[in-house]
Formats: C-alpha cells, structure tokens, sequence
C-alpha cells in the first residue's frame, strides 16, 4: 500500500508543536509518507527588520516565528499556504484551527481525497442543532463526508515542542483507524492512548477552557491553591454534569483520561485562557477581551471566552444554569459585569478590603 500522506490544517502554537511530534512518526514509520505538509495561513510577517511572508520564512528557516518562536521544526515539515494543494492529496487530515476559523476554511477548500480520514484537535466549537449539542467534530463530518477522530490532553504547546512528557486521549470509534493513528501521534515523549469516547473526550477538551477562565479569576484575586484546587474539583464536577446531560454515554473513565482532570490542571495553571482570565480581572474591568488577546497573546487566539459564549444559551435552553453554579458565574463574570469574586461562594458581608480589586470597577451583582 502506498504510504499515506498527512496534512496539518493550521500552524498557530499548537499546529506547529503537533507538527515535531508527527514529523518525527512520518519520518520513522514507513506506513507515512516522510514530507508533512502544514496549512499555513498566510500573513506579512517582519523578522529582524526584513518584511515577508511567515510561509516563506518558515520554509526557509524551519521556524515559525510569530506562533512557535525559539523551535527549529524538522526539514520535512512544509507549509502550503495554498489550501486546495494542501489538503487535496491528503490521507490524513489533522484539524489545529482556533474553531471560530473551520467554516470559512472548509468553505475555502477543494475535495477530499476518497477514503481520507481526519482527527480533530480543536478545543472547542460547541452549538445547539434542533435541541441536541453539536460539536466541531461533527460539523466537520458533515461537511467532509468521511470519518472524524480527536485528539486532546494535558498538551500545553510550547512544553511539547521542548519535547517534555505528557499524554494525550485519542478518541476513536473504528479499531482499523485506531492503530494507524496511535501510530502516527505516539513516541517516547507523547504518550496516546485511545478510547472510543469521541463526545466525552472532545467536550472534555472544550469545557476545561471555560474552567481556565475560573482559574485566571481567582489568580487574579491573589487567592492561593487551596482555592484553585477547590475549583478545579467544581469544575470538572460541572463539565460531567454537562456531558452527561447531552451524553449519558460519556464513560466515567474518560474524565481520568489525559483529555479529563489532566488537561483541566495544566490549562488552570499554565494556559492562555487562565493569563488572559487574570489580566481581566486586575484591568479592573478597563479592558475588552479582544484588548486582553492582542496585548497578551501575539495574535494567539483565546478559545474559552468564545466557548463560554456558546455555552451559555445551550444551558438556558436546556435548564443547566443552577445546576452548573460555576459556569453561570464565570459566564456571569466575563460578560455581564458581575463582580469577579462571585467565583468562590464567600461569606456574606466580609469586609472590602479582604479582596484585591474591590475598587469600585465591577459592580456586585
Ligand atoms: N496552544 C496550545 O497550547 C493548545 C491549543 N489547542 C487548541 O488548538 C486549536 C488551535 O490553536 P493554536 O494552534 O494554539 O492557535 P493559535 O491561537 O496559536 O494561533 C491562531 C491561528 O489562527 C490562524 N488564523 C488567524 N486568522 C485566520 C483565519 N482567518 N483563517 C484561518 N486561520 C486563521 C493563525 O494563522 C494561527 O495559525 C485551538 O482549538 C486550541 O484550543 C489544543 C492544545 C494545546
Ligand atoms: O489546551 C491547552 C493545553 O492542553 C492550552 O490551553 P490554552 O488555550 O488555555 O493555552
């Protein structure tokens, strides 16, 4: 059989992190093509006073210096920022697009090649069709006509590209595409393994940002661990509570996968949804969220506000507010002008000045 060809769709942070990883099991495993192909959408970039494409300088150098700087990716990876050519002779089509970009990049694209398979690791992308929850693998089934995988973990960019130790959850229904997948994600450094919960590990993956915001809301108070951990228990209680209601498939055992209670801590302690979180909430409410992203994030995109957003009328609709007391309140904190130390349920009438920002910028609702 001829070796299977691989695209990356998308070369922010993690697109290009993924990359080292796959490029490594491209070059090693003879079941793939050796050349991994990157969609990359274009933009001038200036690098040391010269003004360019970021394509062109990645292929140059090999490095992708707006959204993975510092890391030297191997010669094999290369961007296309064409995406018909990008994505037309593929076998394996692997999604790395912040969500709110799949539609208009699947619109921009040609066919597919028959037979091809594809492995979403889009963190988010969550909406309501006829009452039931669709997520961002489904609408790619839908539109790409051929069977969607995922992938998610406790995978903060920056620390896989340095090639540090972690795990990752590949959910999978079919045991053929199982082992070619494993195969093409898994090393001494990236350890998959694969469950057959696609809705409990994706839902897991998009609802820990919503979480992270939580977090960077009690850093921004200076709270200490006791009550970060103590959030991370309500929020991992409340993503169950959540999946269950549009899955009661969703297994038990995949919320102690990678893709559950580990990706949870890493995001709550090291992501950007948890930095920007922060940043809002010591702005003391003089800065837009945009304004956050762009100050913070170097053209990065925050998935948890957008999922937050999209959450919040599934759980009207379907009744979930009071049963989801922290959703409701970081929803409530980000966009509704609620005071951000709402986040713990202190006592009534303690004293002003026990908080860090209480200064007047949010009101207490
Ligand atoms: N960065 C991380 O540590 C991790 C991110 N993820 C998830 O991976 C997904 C992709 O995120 P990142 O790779 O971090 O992206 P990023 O936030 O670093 O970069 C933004 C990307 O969007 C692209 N872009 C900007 N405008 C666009 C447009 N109009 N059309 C298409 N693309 C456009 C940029 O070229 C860039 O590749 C997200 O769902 C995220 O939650 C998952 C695990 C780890
Ligand atoms: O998903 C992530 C780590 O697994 C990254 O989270 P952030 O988008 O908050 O950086």
């Amino acid at each position: 059989m001829a070796p299977k060809r691989v695209t990356v769709v998308g070369s922010g942070n993690w697109g290009m992190a993924i990359a080292t990883i796959i490029a490594t099991n491209t070059e090693r495993h003879p079941e793939f093509e050796k050349d991994l192909t990157v969609w990359m959408f274009d933009e001038e970039i200036e690098h040391k006073g010269v003004k360019r494409k970021l394509s062109v300088h990645f292929n140059e150098t090999k490095e992708n210096v707006k959204y993975l700087p510092g890391v030297t990716l191997p010669r094999h990876v290369i961007a296309e920022p064409d995406i018909k050519k990008a994505v037309g002779n593929a076998d394996i089509l692997i999604w790395v697009l912040p969500h709110q970009f799949v539609p208009k990049t699947i619109e921009n694209m040609g066919p597919v090649k028959e037979g091809a398979v594809s492995v979403s690791l889009i963190k988010g992308g969550l909406e309501l069709e006829g009452g039931k929850l669709g997520l961002c693998s489904d609408l790619l089934r839908k539109l790409l006509k051929h069977e969607v995988a995922v992938l998610m973990g406790a995978n903060v960019a920056n620390e896989v590209a340095a090639g540090q130790f972690c795990e990752a959850t590949l959910g999978c229904k079919s045991a053929e595409h199982q082992g070619t997948l494993c195969k093409l994600f898994d090393c001494l450094s990236f350890r998959v393994n694969a469950v057959d919960d696609i809705p409990g590990v994706e839902l897991c993956g998009a609802l820990k940002n919503v979480v992270a915001l939580g977090a960077g809301f009690c850093d921004g108070l200076d709270y200490g661990g006791n009550t970060k951990a103590a959030l991370i228990r309500i929020g991992l209680q409340e993503m169950k509570i959540f999946i269950r209601h549009f899955y009661p498939d969703a297994k038990d055992s995949t919320f102690l996968e990678s893709c559950g209670v580990a990706d949870l801590i890493t995001t709550c302690f090291g992501g950007r949804n948890r930095k920007c979180a922060e940043a809002f909430v010591r702005s003391r409410g003089s800065k837009s969220w945009d304004q956050i992203e762009k100050d913070l994030l170097g053209g990065q995109k925050l998935q948890g506000t957008l999922t937050a957003q999209e959450i919040w009328p599934v759980m009207k609709a379907h009744g979930l507010c009071q049963k989801l007391p922290l959703f409701t309140t970081i929803y409530e904190i980000a966009f509704n002008g609620k005071a951000p130390w709402g986040i713990v349920k202190l006592p009534q009438g303690m004293p002003a000045s026990a908080f860090a920002v209480d200064d007047g910028f949010f009101d207490k609702k």
